[in-house]
């Protein structure tokens, strides 16, 4: 088994895409990495890049701290699942998987060795069009495993199947790379399963790395905006915020109210160097709270929506507040200095600044000047996210348990808000702690 570094890698196509922008990403021998992103944030590239069959514009890929980038992809000794595999219909499963090893000695053996890590030594007779879904599934990861490789590349092996199924199989596909105990990359652009099945989770966007963590860290303490809106069903509310010194502590102010944080709070004075703010509250930050809580922070609102789910009502509350507009949580990554250095031969050396960085001064510079309001001074915003009709975008958005009676709309709603996982983020989309 074989630990598995990127080291600055970078991949621009002839067309000018960067696909994969100066990522760095250490995968612990045996440790199952998922990496998430939207589509065509790079993952795809990068397990092409790993495998052998791309090569780096710039940077390397290293097996066991050994740069593989001279070798072609049949020496480095990975294995690869895609979303489209395809079994040989007229073979038997055994035949299926010791397909890769064709008349290598032992054959049976390791054949025999695979099927039974995968618990498929019952079906080993049968052709593919006798199996379930899921077993297919685990026939193509046997075969793919059967040769014993160093790395297995997973890329979306799940998407072509029905949801139920999905669901089902993600877990046994986890647990079938771990029990084999090979370093694994997956790739998926679904964060449940990428939450679901992950040691370690890489967020892409844009070919760049937000941030690796564990599932954990990475929905509880995401370090950019976009990690924030891309994890979590339903999604964290996201919504503009003026900063400005309160009674020893820091007020923001979300438009038509405010939270408050208290003097002792560790991040008071890192946000008052901000006069705008995202802030973030995840749906279980929020507690539905009749009557209303006394002392602790509190956001009203009028209750727009309730969606049922058996167990809990979604509920989408009016709160006034102005949505995080798209282009802030979707942050954009090209710079065509960075790009040209890529493309020229040699590549440029150093500076390697990163994207958040790269970013900063300019949504800094363009972020509009705010204006006072009763409570101090009023977040101005993109015109397209104060259109009337772009409100229910703000909406703030909560689970409450059915067991404690769920409103209905038009209902006033006080929720008191748990401010120790109140999420801030400066203008450029990063986290303020
Ligand atoms: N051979 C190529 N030539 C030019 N551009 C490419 C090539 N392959 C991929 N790209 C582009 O590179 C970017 C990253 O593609 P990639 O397939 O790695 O994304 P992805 O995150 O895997 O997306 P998806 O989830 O849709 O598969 C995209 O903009 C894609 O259009």
């Amino acid at each position: 088994m074989t630990a598995v570094a990127l080291d600055h890698l970078s991949k621009v196509f002839d067309d000018g895409t960067v696909a994969v922008n100066d990522l760095s990403l250490a995968v612990a021998d045996g440790e199952l990495l998922v990496l998430l992103g939207p589509t065509g944030c790079g993952k795809s590239t990068v397990l092409r890049l790993v495998a052998g069959l791309e090569s780096p514009t710039a940077g390397h890929v290293r097996f066991g701290g050994r740069i593989v980038d001279h070798l072609h992809t049949r020496d480095r000794n990975v294995a690869m699942v895609f979303q489209h595999y395809a079994l040989y219909p007229h073979l038997t499963v055994a035949q299926n998987i010791g397909f890769p090893l064709r008349s290598a000695p032992g054959v049976g053996e390791l054949v025999a060795r695979a099927a039974e890590r995968l618990g498929l030594s019952g079906v080993l007779d049968r052709r593919p069009a006798q199996l379930s879904g899921g077993e297919r599934q685990r026939v193509a990861m046997a075969r793919a495993l059967v040769r014993q490789p160093r790395v297995f590349l997973l890329d979306e092996p799940l998407a072509h199947l029905d949801a139920g199924l999905r669901h089902e199989l993600r877990t046994e596909v986890a647990a079938t790379a771990r029990r084999v105990g090979v370093t694994t990359l997956y790739v998926t652009h679904d964060q449940g399963e990428a939450l679901a099945v992950a040691d370690r989770v890489a967020v892409l966007h844009g070919g760049a790395l937000h941030q690796v963590g564990t599932p954990t860290e990475v929905y509880d303490d995401p370090a950019t905006v976009f990690v924030a809106a891309f994890l979590g069903t339903p999604r964290a509310n996201l919504f503009e915020g003026a900063v400005y010194p309160a009674d020893g502590g820091v007020t923001v102010d979300l438009g038509s109210q405010v939270l408050t944080l208290p003097p002792d709070d560790a991040r008071a004075h890192a946000l008052l160097r901000h006069e705008r703010v995202t802030i973030g509250l995840r749906p279980d930050a929020l507690h539905a709270a009749m009557p209303a809580p006394d002392g602790g922070a509190s956001l009203r609102g009028r209750v727009r929506h309730v969606e049922h789910h058996g167990h809990e009502g979604i509920v989408y509350l009016d709160a006034g507040g102005l949505p995080t507009p798209p282009a802030h949580t979707m942050i954009r990554t090209s710079d065509p200095a960075h790009l040209a250095g890529l493309l020229a031969d040699p590549p440029a050396p150093e500076p390697r600044r990163s994207v958040i960085g790269r970013l900063l001064p300019r949504l800094t510079a363009e972020a509009p000047a705010t204006a006072r309001t009763r409570y101090g001074f009023y977040p101005a915003y993109e015109p397209a996210t104060t259109l009337p009709d772009s409100t229910a975008d703000g909406d703030l958005v909560l689970r409450v348990p059915a067991a404690s009676g769920l409103p209905s709309p038009g209902d006033h709603l006080t929720v008191s808000v748990d401010l120790d996982r109140l999420l801030l983020f400066d203008t450029a989309g990063t986290r303020i702690r």
